[in-house]
């Protein structure tokens, strides 16, 4: 089953002194999802912001809130990310304790459950999961900032992940300088949702998101049509 192009800005390349503008913005512009990016300066390098900051953008936007979650451990703050207006929440496999259980755990909350592996994983580390998910993220670089330049290395993971996918209802994500250059190659490889912050987010406003927006989709669309 093919699923929908979705392109979802990453709000951490958005300029964070005015945060609700920004999400307005991306979402008039044309961003499907918007992505949030939650680190903790413990599993990645970096600190962003957290379930209150999540709860303060939720007004500004009804576009569905793709959350990030690069923490360990997670379970103790899924509950409230759920509660701070989350649709779909993301764990790391490598975050551990118990995958199952924290996807389990989102699940409960009501909430679209996704699992997001790092670029030296491997994807038999999520083979036993499969059917608990509603999205897998593959990270394109390291985890923990933007701006960094796209690992061509795992195109071919995402390839091998299309193919376990199958016909399961599961949105297959990338994450990591995907730009007009990377899109079609993701998209070919069997990625449906493209996640993109510095390219989204350069310029100045609205009407340069809505075209940085637009060139991504039509990259990617013109490598699957
Ligand atoms: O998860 C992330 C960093 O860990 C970001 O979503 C990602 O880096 C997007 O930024 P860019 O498109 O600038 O690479």
């Amino acid at each position: 089953m093919s699923r929908d192009l979705v392109i979802a800005p990453s709000i951490l390349a958005s300029d964070f002194a005015k945060l609700g503008q920004e999400v307005s913005d991306v979402a008039k512009a044309g961003a499907d999802w918007i992505h949030l990016d939650v680190m903790d300066g413990h599993f990645v390098p970096n600190i962003s912001f957290g379930p209150d900051v999540i709860r303060a953008m939720r007004p500004h936007t009804d576009k569905v809130f793709d959350v990030h979650l690069m923490i360990a451990p997670c379970d103790p703050y899924i509950e409230a990310f759920a509660k701070s207006g989350a649709d779909i929440i993301t764990v790391h496999a490598e975050a551990g304790p118990h995958l199952h259980r924290s996807l389990m755990a989102i699940r409960a909350l009501g909430k679209k459950a996704g699992v997001s592996i790092n670029p030296a994983t491997n994807e038999s580390d999520i083979e036993y999961i499969l059917d608990t998910v509603d999205l897998i993220l593959v990270m394109t670089i390291n985890p923990g900032f933007g701006g960094q330049k796209f690992l061509p290395s795992q195109i071919e993971k995402i390839r091998r992940i299309k193919a376990m996918i199958g016909d399961r209802p599961i949105d297959l994500e990338v994450d990591g300088g995907v730009n007009v250059e990377t899109a079609p190659l993701v998209a070919e490889a069997g990625a449906n949702a493209l996640v993109a912050g510095s390219a989204v987010f350069k310029g100045d406003g609205l009407e340069e998101y809505r075209a940085n927006i637009e060139a991504i989709r039509s990259a990617a669309r013109a490598a699957i049509s």
